[in-house]
């Protein structure tokens, strides 16, 4: 009996000792979430002479114009296969809307590779180190009959629901959002007097869809010819999120510091053919269907708080909401719940592992011939944690069918992470223009789950950024490549003002030449 209650004893002991331990976890963790330094950036303000905002008699103008940029259907289907036609119909259009950039005594215009466009906005001061806007004018194609609205009708339509005003059209959000942001900012700036005292560049390529060798890639060849280097530079990338991170009531503007790297892998299969009255118990398509299921139905493993995009939590901790912020604040123990959240949405699992997308598939020639080979196109986006080699290795593994061939077809490695961080002056300007304009909203690094056009710019800086200033929540994201993409033109009028205070606010908050050059570190400065 003594030893029964002997071994009660023990048992509370040890029962009461995990509980303290168990508080005293949570203790320590809640204290470190009251305790959060807030990372909020105040510092860079414009003081110079022009007045930073636009009036409201050039704003009203703008939803029109930029509802007439996605008119025209500048498209790109394959490398090397892009409208030219209708990119020389845009270019013609920019210079109409645009007369007072494009015939500015110092704003060089040029077209590079017949399809692109560089502007160079000459400086006042040749001692400070310029910086580039870029963005791309082409895009997508579409699938006509699912829209709601034509797709290069680029219609002004109030939706009643939401009680706001959206231009549609394929382009509105990737990239004429940002052709156009920063062509009206700058058409802006010239007629109001503005000259720079720093140089800047304004770049646009005409393929990036299609990955940019024909726009970027000579747009970089011929600032490299003239030994430019950038202080930093901004390209599109990820918008300002609204809704979209749990936890987070405020909206979020994750400013991408590096961006995922790309593989594209090819599945194949061959096998018996003959006619379909008597088909052949193995079939090409039936072992091809088996694979790409597999790999939607066992993805890539989470690579989330072992690669660059984890710092992420520490800007977001101080301004999440309760219980968000004890885990925001404490990854160490948090991790694999917060992992749990994050994997149950697509876009916040994009952030957390190499995503896997079945894009294009073929086999087949005719109902009643069964087809002897077939193949898939398979996209991954790779998490920069994970080898270019474990992602196929996976691919491999997973499909575990020796009858199906896997091979990589093309691949870009994860983009290194630029400095960030209030001593970096690229970050500061992009993260300060935000909050003097948005200050409910929280600037922080991040990992852009999508390519872009800065794989050419690599080499003329280290402060490469991939940030549009437009605020979208999940339904507009999910518009993004695919039907019904469209903009509210309130997200017009305020892009248009943000570009034209950064670009103010870009000659007063100018960096020593020394400070920033390629090679410079990574990570928070
Ligand atoms: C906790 C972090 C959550 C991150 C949530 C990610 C939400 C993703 C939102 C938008 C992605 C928008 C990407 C826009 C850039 C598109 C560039 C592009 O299309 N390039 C071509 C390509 O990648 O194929
Ligand atoms: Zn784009
Ligand atoms: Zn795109």
């Amino acid at each position: 009996m003594a030893s029964v209650r002997r071994v009660c004893q023990v048992i509370c002991i040890v029962f009461t000792l995990i509980l303290l331990a168990i508080g005293g976890i949570l203790l320590a963790a809640t204290i470190r979430a009251l305790m959060l330094e807030d990372t909020d950036y105040q510092y860079s303000a414009y003081e110079g002479g022009l007045i930073d905002d636009i009036p409201a008699s050039y704003l009203e103008t703008l939803p029109q114009i930029f509802a007439d940029a996605l008119k025209i259907p500048t498209v790109s289907k394959e490398p090397g296969d892009y409208d030219r036609e209708q990119l020389l119909k845009f270019h013609q259009f920019l210079r109409d809307n645009f007369p007072n950039v494009f015939n500015s005594s110092f704003i060089k215009v040029e077209v590079i590779n017949t399809y692109s466009l560089l502007f160079t906005i000459m400086g006042s001061d040749e001692n400070v180190q310029p910086y580039l806007l870029a963005s791309h004018m082409d895009v997508v194609p579409v699938d006509e009959n699912k829209w709601s609205n034509p797709p290069f009708s680029g219609r002004i339509m109030h939706d009643p629901d939401i009680g706001e005003l959206y231009i549609w059209g394929r382009g509105a959000i990737d990239d004429k959002s940002g052709v156009m942001g920063i062509m009206m900012a700058l058409e802006y700036l010239v007629i109001s007097g503005f000259q720079p005292k720093r140089k800047f560049y304004v770049a646009f390529g005409h393929d990036e869809e299609v990955n940019g060798y024909d726009g970027a890639y000579h747009i970089s060849k011929t600032l490299l010819a003239r030994n430019v280097t950038l202080d930093f530079l901004l390209d599109e990338g990820m918008p300002i999120l609204e809704g979209v991170i749990k936890g987070m009531d405020v909206p979020v503007a994750v400013i991408g510091v590096t961006e995922k790297g790309w593989m594209r892998v090819k599945v194949e299969v061959e096998g018996e053919g003959g006619h379909s009255s008597i088909p052949p118990k193995d079939q090409v398509v039936t072992r091809l269907s088996k694979a790409i299921y597999n790999l939607g139905r066992y993805p890539q493993p989470s690579m989330f708080g072992t690669g660059p995009e984890s710092d992420l939590f520490n800007y977001l901790a101080p301004k999440a909401s309760w219980p968000y912020k004890l885990v925001f604040a404490n990854l160490w123990l948090f991790r694999p719940l917060l992992e749990m959240v994050m994997s149950a949405s697509r876009e916040t699992n994009a952030f957390l592992r190499t995503t896997t997308a079945a894009t294009i598939v073929r086999a087949g020639v005719k109902e009643n011939v069964v087809p002897t080979s077939g193949y898939a196109i398979v996209n991954h986006r790779v998490h920069p944690a994970q080898s270019l080699e474990d992602v196929l290795q996976h691919d491999i593994d997973i499909i575990g069918d020796a009858k199906v061939k896997v091979s990589v077809d093309q691949q870009r490695a994860a983009h290194p992470v630029s400095p960030y961080g209030p001593k970096v002056p690229g970050w500061r300007l992009i993260a300060s223009t935000l909050q003097h304009f948005f200050p409910k909203v929280v600037a922080a690094p991040g990992m852009l789950v999508a390519n872009t056009d800065t794989i050419h710019y690599l080499n003329l800086t280290s402060c490469v950024y991939r940030f549009m200033p437009i605020f979208l929540d999940n339904t507009l994201i999910y518009t993004i490549h695919t039907h019904n993409e469209r903009l509210p033109v309130s997200a017009v009028i305020n892009e248009v003002r943000y570009y034209h205070r950064l670009i103010l606010s870009a000659d007063v908050d100018v960096p020593p030449i020394e400070d920033i050059r390629p090679g410079h570190r990574s990570g928070e400065l």
